[in-house]
């Protein structure tokens, strides 16, 4: 099996402000200043306005920064967007694309996500494209065609391992407590390793994260699953000590 590094991913969401950030990255980004050699990377998505404070505070540390969204162009007028330039500029490395919230608040379609990507990718920096199913499309029996065609709308031409995660995040899971079994996210991951072939290069190397109510109880069995390469969390990435122990979960 192909060794790759776990990625723990917070997406904050629309939660905190700047005194709230600053304390969170401040106490993450000592944690793994302090932590020496560790089985995963530490990842963390505030919302915009946070980026530069944020960036600010983990300045030398290990700790990434990522953006939740962004802009399929890269400037002009576009009220109320953010251009991938503008993440690099603050110093983010990653970018979620297609998140549910997205896809279901703002109608953001798969060529849009895909388009987004192609931009981000442009800039340097490193697509997190999610994908997930209903609750009544698994009750269906179509989780799997789903999530297919999410990725092959929404990932771009020139995708590579290097500038591409996929997120599976089961729409049902996401903040309602309910978790995929950990069988459930096996089979789910198998299928996104087996579509990923002809669609990124080096798809083997490729991280594909799980997503939906991870917590630092459920996080150790969900991350020992084949295929499941480290986590998008939410909720409980705005606790630093909920999020460092689902981070230090990984072996
Ligand atoms: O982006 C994160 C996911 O939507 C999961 O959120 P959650 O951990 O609150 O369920």
């Amino acid at each position: 099996m192909t060794a790759r590094r776990k990625l723990i991913a917070g997406n904050w969401k629309m939660n905190g402000l700047k005194a709230d950030g600053l304390a969170l990255a401040s106490d993450l980004a000592g944690r793994v200043n302090g932590a020496g050699a560790t089985a995963f990377d530490l990842l963390i998505c505030p919302p915009f306005p946070l980026l530069f404070p944020v960036a600010d505070a983990i300045a030398g540390s290990a700790l990434a920064l990522g953006g939740q969204d962004c802009a399929a162009k890269t400037s002009g007028a576009h009220t109320g967007d953010v251009a991938p330039t503008m993440l690099t500029d603050a110093g983010c490395r990653y970018v979620i694309l297609g998140h549910s919230e997205r896809r279901a608040d703002h109608g953001e379609s798969d060529a849009l996500i895909a388009a987004k990507a192609a931009a981000a990718h442009a800039q340097g920096l490193i697509a997190i494209i999610c994908v997930g199913e209903t609750e009544s499309q698994r009750d269906a029996g179509q989780a799997n065609a789903v999530v297919s065609g999410q990725l092959a709308g929404s990932i771009p031409a020139g995708a590579t391992a290097a500038n591409t995660v996929i997120a599976y995040e089961p729409v049902w899971a996401i903040g309602t407590g309910k978790t995929a079994t950990p069988e459930d996210v096996r089979a789910v991951h198998a299928h996104i390793r087996a579509e990923l072939e002809g669609k990124i290069a080096d798809a083997g190397a490729a991280k594909i994260l799980y997503g939906g109510s991870v917590k630092p109880s459920n996080a150790a069995e969900l991350m020992a699953v084949e295929n499941v390469d480290g986590a998008l969390v939410g909720g409980a990435s705005l606790k630093a000590d909920d999020f460092w122990a689902i981070a230090t979960s990984c072996r």
